[in-house]
C-alpha cells in the first residue's frame, strides 16, 4: 500500500496536548483506557477530550483485556478501537465500532497467520514485545520480520521518534505510525515540539517513500 502514511499519537491525556496534536496534522488520537497505564484517563476526561477532538480526525480507544461493560461506556466517545490485550477476534468485534489488533512481535509470532485470525480487523498494530508488558514500551523491534505483503493495512508502533520515523517509512513502508513516548516530555505530557518535530519526519520520510 502507498501513498501518505497516516500517523497517530497515543495516549494524550491533556486539552492542550490535543489542540496542539490536532495542529501538527495528527490523523488519530489515542487515549489510553487501561487503568495500569501511566496514560490513563477516566471517563469524564475521555469524554471533555474527545469532544475537542474535530471532524476527520480520528478518536481511538486503547484497551487491554478490558471489563466489556466499561467499554460499552467509552464507545460513544470513540471512532476506532485498538485491543492490546489477549482479546479474541469475537471479543474486538462485540461493540458495533471498527477495531485494530495490537500483535506484539514476539519471536513465535507470525503476522500472516494473525492477519487470518483477525480477518475482521481494520488494521494490525504491530508492537514491541517485552514479557508482561501489553505496550507502551518506548522499544523498537526488528522491522525485517514484518512480511513485505500482509493483507491488512499495517501500523507500526514501538519506540518510534522524529529520529527514527522517515527510517521506519523508508524500511516498512507501513501504512500508519503510531507514537506515544517519542512525543512526550513525561508520560502523559505531551510535548509540541516532538509531535510538529514528528509530523516534519513522517513528510520527510514520505518524500523518500518506496
Ligand atoms: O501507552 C501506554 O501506556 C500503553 C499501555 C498499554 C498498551 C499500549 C500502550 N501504548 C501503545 O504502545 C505503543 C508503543 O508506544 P511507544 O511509542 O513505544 O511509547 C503505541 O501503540 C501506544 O499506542
Amino acid at each position: 500500500m502507498s501513498g501518505r502514511t497516516r500517523v497517530k499519537f497515543c495516549g494524550l491525556t491533556r486539552a492542550e496536548d490535543v489542540d496542539a496534536a490536532v495542529a501538527a496534522g495528527v490523523d488519530a488520537l489515542g487515549f489510553v483506557l487501561w487503568p495500569g497505564s501511566k496514560r490513563a484517563i477516566d471517563e469524564q476526561r475521555l469524554e471533555e477530550l474527545a469532544a475537542r477532538v474535530p471532524a476527520f480526525v480520528t478518536r481511538v480507544g486503547l484497551f487491554v483485556d478490558a471489563d466489556p461493560a466499561w467499554i460499552d461506556r467509552c464507545v460513544p466517545h470513540l471512532d476506532l478501537l485498538q485491543f492490546h490485550g489477549n482479546e479474541t477476534p469475537a471479543e474486538c468485534a462485540r461493540f458495533g465500532r471498527a477495531w485494530i489488533k495490537a500483535l506484539r512481535m514476539r519471536d513465535d509470532l507470525d503476522p500472516g497467520a494473525a492477519v487470518e485470525e483477525y480477518a475482521g480487523a481494520r488494521g494490525l498494530l504491530l508492537d514491541a514485545y517485552r514479557p508482561g508488558v501489553p505496550g507502551g514500551t518506548g522499544e523498537t523491534f526488528d522491522w525485517s520480520r514484518i512480511p513485505a505483503s500482509l493483507a491488512k493495512p499495517v501500523i507500526l508502533a514501538g519506540g518510534l521518534s522524529a529520529a527514527n520515523a522517515a527510517e521506519a517509512i523508508a524500511s516498512v513502508a507501513p501504512f500508519a505510525l503510531d507514537v506515544s513516548g517519542g512525543i512526550e516530555a513525561a508520560p502523559g505530557i505531551k510535548d509540541a515540539a516532538r509531535m510538529a518535530a514528528f509530523m516534519a519526519a513522517v513528510r520527510d520520510g514520505d518524500r523518500r517513500r518506496p
